[in-house]
């Protein structure tokens, strides 16, 4: 039995390797993506989905300018989620057209115009965190609790791209943890 991570100590060991991943290898990272956004294109979660929504990615994690790209070539809605106030996302429809953030404190680049829609015009749910255990679902996130609150009522389907580097499950987990349905790695 391995010994269990706080979930602090697990993000830190997490982003250190993603960014370690992302600066020293950018060519392993983008050889694992291509085949992640393979599997998810050919996804019926993905086929059958008018709506989707996902993160404008950070450099380390899963590049998702890819995916945004893909789903417009399909003619699906795209909706990308930007922190409100008291811990809440929401979901702003996007186009060519959208105006962006500069990156925040974070890093975090969001659209600064378009639409909120409801969370339940959404479809599929492409899901980010630092780690997923791919055989539970569980996620390990940044700590502000986003996805915990929007999935706990979701009634779309959620997928996540999980890099090798973030495959793991040795973090302890919360009674209010809510899992990713499909991860894809
Ligand atoms: N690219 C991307 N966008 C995303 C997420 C993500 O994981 N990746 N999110 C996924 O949910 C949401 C943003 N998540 C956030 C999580 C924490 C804080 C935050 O302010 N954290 C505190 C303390 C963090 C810490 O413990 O170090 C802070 O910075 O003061 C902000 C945004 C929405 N957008
Ligand atoms: N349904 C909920 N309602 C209110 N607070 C919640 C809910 N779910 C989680 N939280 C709060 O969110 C905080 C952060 O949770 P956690 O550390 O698991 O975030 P995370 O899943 O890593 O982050 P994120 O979802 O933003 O990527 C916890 O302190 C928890 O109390």
């Amino acid at each position: 039995m391995t010994e269990l991570l706080s979930k602090k100590d697990c993000r830190d060991q997490q982003k250190a390797r993603l960014k370690a991943l992302a600066e020293e290898h950018p060519d392993v990272k983008v050889a694992q993506e291509e085949r992640l956004y393979r599997k998810l294109f050919s996804s019926a979660g993905w086929r059958s989905a008018d709506t989707v929504a996902l993160t404008k990615s950070l450099p380390f994690e899963v590049n998702t300018d890819s995916l945004i790209q893909q789903a417009w070539l399909e003619k699906k809605t795209v909706l990308v989620a930007r922190v409100a106030e008291a811990g809440r996302l929401d979901f702003v429809q996007v186009s060519e057209k959208t105006n962006w953030s500069k990156p925040n404190r974070m890093g975090l680049v969001e659209p600064l115009d378009g639409k909120v829609m409801p969370v339940a015009a959404i479809n599929l749910m492409i899901v980010p965190a630092l780690a997923f255990d791919c055989d539970s679902g569980q996620r390990l996130g940044f700590g502000g609790g986003y996805y915990d609150r929007v999935l706990k009522d979701f009634t779309g389907k959620s997928a996540a791209l999980c890099l090798a580097e973030q495959a793991r499950c040795d973090w302890i987990k919360d009674d209010f943890d809510q899992v990713v349905q499909e991860i894809i790695n």
